[in-house]
């Protein structure tokens, strides 16, 4: 047997041109949806995912905005320029791109951010809100990881999703994710003992610890879902995952490849959470 290769690309484009189509209809109503970034200091990474993210919006018709702040900014200056976007009514969601320069606390600044604009979902309320229900913003990879699943038709009831991975963008939000699919959750991370013996237990993994090549054939059950979140660099600086994919492609069911697996996913959420925020504001309308 071979895994069925997940081509997130695909995927992606096939929610791009439905959130199109909000935008439209959004347009027809006087709103249009507007995402600002705020990109801090010079990391090379984020200056790609950035302009990856203006791209995706002008081309399903969604203002953008971005401002570009020197690597110096103290955390006063950033705060007040979330403040102001804040009340900026084209504007419905703010990102502040991650990581930030050491003199700046991330805690800080995503709490600054109007939960309402936080298209990231990563303010304690919209954090708070994915845990006990009602209106929130997911982030957006783990969203576009659920997305994804539905799309290929994975059943999550009642199966076993093993999350290797605690961070707060990914890991944590994920297993949230997959228990509002009535899957049963695991938490593993770069300290667990015997990480293989949880991982073969698993219908579902999802690898999100940033370990090139953590999980090998060794580490799966034949037939396991294997959803792979890393962004490494391999030995000639190729972008790899934490799966080793060629020697889990065997024995997989099914598994997406880096790159074009999940990342295409992680702007397309953004883009379908910023069109989100701007349909809330019209029903917010009406009801005052
Ligand atoms: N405020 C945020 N900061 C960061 C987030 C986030 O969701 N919000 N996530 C990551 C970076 N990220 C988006 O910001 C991101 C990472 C990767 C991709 C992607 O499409 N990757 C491609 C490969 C791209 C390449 O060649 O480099 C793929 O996997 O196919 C999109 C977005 C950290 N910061």
């Amino acid at each position: 047997m071979t895994a069925s290769i997940i081509d997130g690309k695909k995927i992606a484009q096939h929610i791009q041109s439905t959130t199109a189509e909000r935008v439209s209809q959004l347009k027809e109503k006087g709103i249009t949806p507007g995402l600002a970034v705020i990109l801090v200091g010079n990391n090379q990474a984020s200056r790609t995912y950035v302009s990856m993210k203006r791209k995706a919006c002008e081309k399903i018709g969604m203002h953008s905005v971005l401002i570009e702040l020197a690597d110096d900014t103290t955390e006063e200056g950033l705060i007040n320029k979330v403040n102001e976007l804040n009340e900026d009514n084209t504007i419905h969601g703010i990102l502040v791109q991650l990581p930030l320069p050491s003199q700046i606390d991330e805690i800080n600044i995503i709490e600054s951010i109007d939960p309402n604009k936080d298209v990231d979902g990563f303010h304690p309320i919209n954090v708070g809100r994915l845990m006990t229900g009602g209106e929130a913003f997911y982030p957006c990879t783990p969203y576009g990881i659920i997305e994804m699943l539905k799309y290929e038709q994975v059943e999550l009831r009642g199966k076993h999703a093993v999350v290797v991975g605690r961070s707060n963008i990914v890991g944590k939000p994920m297993g949230q994710l997959l228990l509002k699919e009535d899957a049963t959750v695991t938490y593993c991370h770069s300290r667990t003992a015997d990480l293989a013996y949880h991982t073969k237990q698993a219908d579902i993994i999802i690898a999100a610890v940033g370990i090139r090549n953590l999980i090998t054939a060794d580490h799966i059950k034949d037939g396991a879902v294997i959803i792979d979140v890393g962004m490494n660099r391999d030995d000639e600086g190729k972008l790899c995952g934490d799966v080793d994919y060629q020697n889990c492609l065997p024995k997989a069911g099914a598994i997406t490849p880096v790159p074009g697996g999940v990342g295409p996913m992680t702007i397309t959420m953004l883009l379908a959470n910023t069109a989100e925020s701007a349909e809330r504001t019209l029903t917010r309308k009406t009801q005052s």
